[in-house]
Formats: C-alpha cells, sequence, structure tokens
C-alpha cells in the first residue's frame, strides 16, 4: 500500500494500468471508521485497483470553526486502510496541491437538489463539494465511483453532476452503517462525548418511529412530531427535519403511493453538527 500526494505522481501510477484495469474511487475527508471502510471494502470488490483520496476539502466549508476541528488522523487512517488491503492508493494531497491559485469552489446549477437540506443550511457547500469531487473524477477517471447513503442528498447531486459533465464513471451509493446503538456512523461522532454519543441513537430511534407513521398520518403532523422530540435542554438541538421525495429531494405534503420517500435530519449535540435520513417506504 502506498501514498501519493500529486497529482503528477496518481497519473504517472494510473495511467499505465488504464488499459488491463479498472479503477475504483473512494472520495474521502479521512478521519475514517466502518462507514468508509465499507465503501472501500465494496471497491475492491468491483475494481482491480483502488484509490481512497483523503483530502479535507475547505471550499465545502462555511464554518471556519468547523474546518478547523475536522478530525486529522492520517496515521491511523493509513493503518485502517492497511488492515483492509495492501494494495489500496492513497491519494492524500495538500490544500495548494488541489488549489494552486485560488482556494475557490466553481459556482453550478444542480436543477435544485442543491438548494433544499444541507445546500439551504451550509452556504456553498455543494459548490464546494462539486468542485471537489469534479476534480479527483477528472484526474482519477475511475471506472466506478463510491459514496454513501449517510450523505445521501451529496450522491444525488454527484449523479447530477456527472450526467451535466457526461463523464463516463458509474455512481455507486452505498448504506449507511450504523454504530451498535443505531447512531450513523460518522467522523464527526468522534467529538462527542461517551454519555452524549449514547444517548444520540434518540436520532435514529426517532426516524424509524416517524417510518411507522408513514402512510397512516400525514406529513406534516409526522415532521411536526419528529420536532417536538427534540429539546435543546436535552442537548439536542434540531435544525432541520423534512420528508421528500427520493428523486427530486422536494418536500412533499401529499403521498402518492408510486412514489419514494425519505426522512432527512440535521440535529446539533454538544455543537456537533449530525445528519441522518431513512428511506419511508
Ligand atoms: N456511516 C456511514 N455509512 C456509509 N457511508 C458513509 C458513512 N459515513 C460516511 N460515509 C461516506 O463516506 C464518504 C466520505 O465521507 P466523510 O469523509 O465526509 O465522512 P463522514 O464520516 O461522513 O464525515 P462527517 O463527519 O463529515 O459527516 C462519503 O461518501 C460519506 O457519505
Ligand atoms: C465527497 C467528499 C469527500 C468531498 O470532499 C466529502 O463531501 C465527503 O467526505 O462526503
Ligand atoms: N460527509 C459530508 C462532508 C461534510 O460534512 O462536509
Amino acid at each position: 500500500m502506498h501514498t501519493i500526494e500529486t497529482q503528477k505522481d496518481l497519473k504517472i501510477f494510473l495511467d499505465p494500468l488504464r488499459d488491463s484495469k479498472s479503477i475504483g474511487l473512494v472520495p474521502t475527508m479521512g478521519a475514517l471508521h466502518q462507514g468508509h471502510l465499507a465503501l472501500v471494502k465494496k471497491a475492491l470488490t468491483e475494481n482491480d485497483q483502488v484509490v481512497v483520496s483523503i483530502f479535507v476539502n475547505p471550499t465545502q466549508f462555511d464554518n471556519l470553526e468547523d474546518l478547523k476541528k475536522y478530525p486529522n488522523t492520517l496515521e491511523a487512517d493509513k493503518n485502517l486502510l492497511r488492515g483492509v488491503s495492501e494494495d489500496i492508493v492513497i491519494f492524500a494531497p495538500s490544500v495548494t496541491e488541489m488549489y494552486p491559485d485560488k482556494t475557490e469552489a466553481k459556482v453550478y446549477d444542480f436543477d435544485g437538489l442543491d438548494q433544499v437540506m444541507e445546500g439551504a443550511h451550509r452556504d456553498g457547500h455543494f459548490d464546494g463539494v462539486g468542485t471537489i469531487v469534479e476534480h479527483l473524477l477528472r484526474l482519477v477517471m475511475p471506472d466506478k465511483a463510491y459514496f454513501g447513503e449517510k450523505d445521501f442528498q451529496q450522491l444525488q447531486i454527484i449523479k447530477k453532476l456527472v450526467s451535466q459533465q457526461e463523464l463516463p464513471i458509474e455512481i455507486i451509493g452505498c448504506p449507511i452503517v450504523r454504530e451498535a446503538n443505531g447512531l450513523a456512523m460518522s467522523s464527526r461522532n468522534s467529538r462527542l462525548s461517551k454519555e452524549m454519543r449514547q444517548e444520540a441513537s434518540h436520532i435514529y430511534n426517532t426516524l424509524q418511529t416517524a417510518k411507522k407513521e408513514f402512510g397512516t398520518k400525514n406529513v406534516l403532523s409526522i415532521t411536526e412530531w419528529v420536532k417536538s422530540q427534540f429539546d435543546p435542554k436535552a442537548g439536542f438541538d434540531l435544525e432541520y427535519v423534512t420528508i421528500v421525495d427520493t428523486e427530486n429531494l422536494l418536500e412533499v405534503e401529499d403521498i402518492k403511493p408510486e412514489r419514494k420517500y425519505r426522512i432527512f435530519i440535521a440535529v446539533y449535540v454538544e455543537g456537533v453538527r449530525l445528519i441522518d435520513n431513512i428511506a419511508l417506504n
């Protein structure tokens, strides 16, 4: 297993393989956990060569504190990946390597997918994600690239990006990996106290109850009920909860049996912003 830090060296490594080997890319921001490893394992079963990128992309953060506090655990990440396969290539560039001129995002039009939920609450977030993901996809030119459903909106946006830019790359979505108590695994979970990391199972449990009510109660009363379950005094500061059509991510009022719906939530716990979502039907 080796680590490459420059785009030039990555091309030197990958170009000779292209004719004979399939390439899978797993983009990450590091601080790896079992959620990331599930993506990596899937990529290893479907490709001859897997590249895992580790890059904390500054242009997708609108909150400087969040960026500063983002965990950086490169040595531990390398060890975790080594435990999965010695054949993985890690691409871990610096900020100046990826943004040599200006640390600035391109501006995209993702047909409204970026205007709701994470896009509405994190200014410029999906322009930042689009910029770095497009850059990585064009650099690595993988056959397949892997993204988690924990960031379901991001996954839909990247599918849109690939189709808009006509990139010949298959985008593979992977199910959410959860901690034993149901909390969606996230690098940010490491910033929670032990006690609140346990208590945070409340987020997933509430979504599960909402799912049971789906189809029997109207959408508004379900989301109002979810809101009532989060009390800042108990350490849960709800940012949003919304039920949307899975395909266009638009908020729904009337349920149509032929459509698929998901519930999405963002909650601050001890100042740490956690997101989750589940399918409702
Ligand atoms: N629990 C999980 N299950 C499945 N995929 C995941 C999970 N956590 C992260 N991923 C996926 O791994 C990829 C890299 O994510 P990222 O490095 O941002 O990790 P993260 O744990 O989501 O961090 P964050 O704390 O920023 O949410 C993304 O495609 C993301 O959706
Ligand atoms: C896709 C990604 C690696 C782009 O920085 C990031 O948004 C993430 O880790 O989900
Ligand atoms: N996993 C999404 C990356 C972010 O929170 O910025």
